[in-house]
C-alpha cells in the first residue's frame, strides 16, 4: 500500500473508531444510560433531528468563518490551527448527524470511492441529459 493510500486507511479507521463511540452513546442515551449533563453526545442526541441539523449549520458557518479568516491574517499559520479545529468539529457533528439516521462514515467513503474517477463536470453533463430524457 502506498503512504498516501495508508494514511486514507487510517482517516477511515479513524472516523470509524469515532462513529463507534458516537453510536455507543446514542444507544446508551435511547436506553437511559448515558446522561446529557456528563456527554456531550448524548446532549446532542437529546436535542433530536432538529437540534442535531441546526448544529451542523452552525458548525459549517463557523469553519466558513475561520477559513475567511486564514486568507485575512497575517498570522495564517495560528489561523489554520483554528480552522482546523473548526472542521473536527463539522466533522464530528456531520458523524453525530449519520449516527442520528442509522448511518455510517464507511456509507459516505463508500459514496466517495464510488466517486472516485469520475469527473463531476462529467457526472454532472449526464445527470442534466438524463433528465431531459
Ligand atoms: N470529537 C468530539 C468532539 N468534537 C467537538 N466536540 C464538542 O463540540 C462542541 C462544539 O461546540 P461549539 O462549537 O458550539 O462551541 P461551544 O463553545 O461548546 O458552544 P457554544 O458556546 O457556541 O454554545 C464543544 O463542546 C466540543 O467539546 C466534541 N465532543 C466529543 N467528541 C468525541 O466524542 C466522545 C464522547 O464525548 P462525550 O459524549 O461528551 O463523552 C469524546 O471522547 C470525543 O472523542
Amino acid at each position: 500500500m502506498s503512504s498516501t493510500a495508508n494514511k486514507l486507511s487510517n482517516l477511515d479507521s479513524a472516523l470509524a473508531h469515532l462513529a463507534d463511540v458516537v453510536d455507543q452513546r446514542r444507544d446508551a442515551f435511547k436506553a437511559g444510560t448515558a446522561d446529557p449533563k456528563t456527554s456531550y453526545t448524548a446532549l446532542l442526541f437529546s436535542k433530536g433531528d432538529n437540534g442535531i441539523l441546526k448544529k451542523i449549520g452552525e458548525e459549517a458557518t463557523e469553519a466558513v468563518m475561520a477559513a475567511k479568516d486564514v486568507r485575512s491574517s497575517s498570522l495564517s499559520s495560528e489561523q489554520k490551527k483554528l480552522f482546523v479545529g473548526e472542521m473536527a468539529d463539522l466533522w464530528f457533528h456531520c458523524l453525530i448527524a449519520l449516527s442520528q439516521f442509522e448511518l455510517r462514515p464507511e456509507d459516505v467513503i463508500a459514496e466517495l470511492d464510488r466517486r472516485l474517477g469520475t469527473s463531476g463536470i462529467e457526472e454532472k453533463a449526464a445527470r442534466k441529459a438524463a433528465n431531459k430524457e
